[in-house]
């Protein structure tokens, strides 16, 4: 069993679980269902294009940065500049939790990612409920159909949808009807090998009216420079950031050397 399997197989243990605990019919009667959000498709082409992340630690990385506030650092993106923020939400493997996405979600005013390994449409609404305005979805760990069934769910609720892909056959296969943004991994969440010639490989097989964002593994301007040659708008940055001493400061320089360059 890879690690993304098991990933999966806990996620729907934890899943089920929490279902016992805050029934779907909670959150869907939650008034926080109406709240209003920020639009990431937007933001990236509008902005920097930066989305930071805020993350602990990770499978292939076991101690990234344990000490900072997600309101700090989170704070700290905002005033950078960046485009918009992305919270990890899984415990058992990357360190987040539900809270770290409310506490952001208390602190910004520009769009939210709740990155999550989603399998449930649980999952969704729990995104809306917590504070968050676009959703992951992974094309390795969902079929086609579900892609298409949670990514509508996702547009019912006001949320956008970023579908996660790594290969061709993965964004083949995918419905992109109601996705928003299309991501490509740089990292192998099966190998954790990071390639940045996976964003050049699979930019051309993106529709054309798709926002296209290149995630992982970018650790420069100059990389950022060469992707958008390729169309990319959006750039989901963590390790880079997080590993530093002021994630937020580091952010900053980033941008400040990104615009330097144009
Ligand atoms: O820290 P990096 O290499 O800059 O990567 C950030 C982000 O792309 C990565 O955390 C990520 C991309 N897709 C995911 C899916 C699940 C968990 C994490 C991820």
């Amino acid at each position: 069993m890879d690690i993304l399997e098991k990933i999966v197989r806990d996620k729907r243990d934890e899943v089920s679980s929490k279902k016992k605990v805050l029934p779907l019919s909670y959150l869907v009667t939650s008034p926080l269902m109406q709240r209003a959000s920020y639009s990431m498709a937007k933001a990236v082409q509008q902005g920097s294009g930066i989305i930071a992340e805020f993350k602990r630690r990770s499978p292939s990385r076991q101690v990234i940065n344990q000490s900072d506030s997600v309101i700090d650092v989170i704070r700290g993106y905002q005033s950078a500049g960046v485009s918009g923020i992305s919270v990890l939400t899984d415990t058992k493997y990357f360190g987040g939790s539900l809270d770290d996405l409310i506490q952001a979600r208390a602190h910004l005013e520009i769009p939210l990612l709740r990155k999550e390994f989603i399998i449930d449409p649980y999952q969704i609404y729990e995104a809306k409920v917590f504070g968050a305005d676009l959703i992951l979805l992974i094309a390795a760990v969902l079929s086609p159909e579900e892609i298409s069934l949670f990514s509508q769910l996702a547009h019912q609720l006001d949320l956008e949808v970023l579908l996660e892909v790594h290969n061709e056959d993965e964004l083949k296969q995918s419905d992109l009807e109601h996705v928003d943004l299309v991501g490509v991994n740089n990292r192998n969440l099966k190998t954790f090998e990071v390639n940045l010639e996976t964003s050049k490989d699979l930019a051309p097989l993106i529709p054309d009216d798709k926002v296209k964002i290149s995630e992982s593994g970018i650790s420069s301007p100059e990389a950022i420079h060469i992707l958008k040659g390729f169309g990319y708008k959006g750039f989901l940055i963590g390790e880079n950031f997080m590993k530093t001493e002021a994630p937020g400061a580091s952010a900053k320089q980033f941008i400040a050397a990104l615009r330097d360059e144009n």
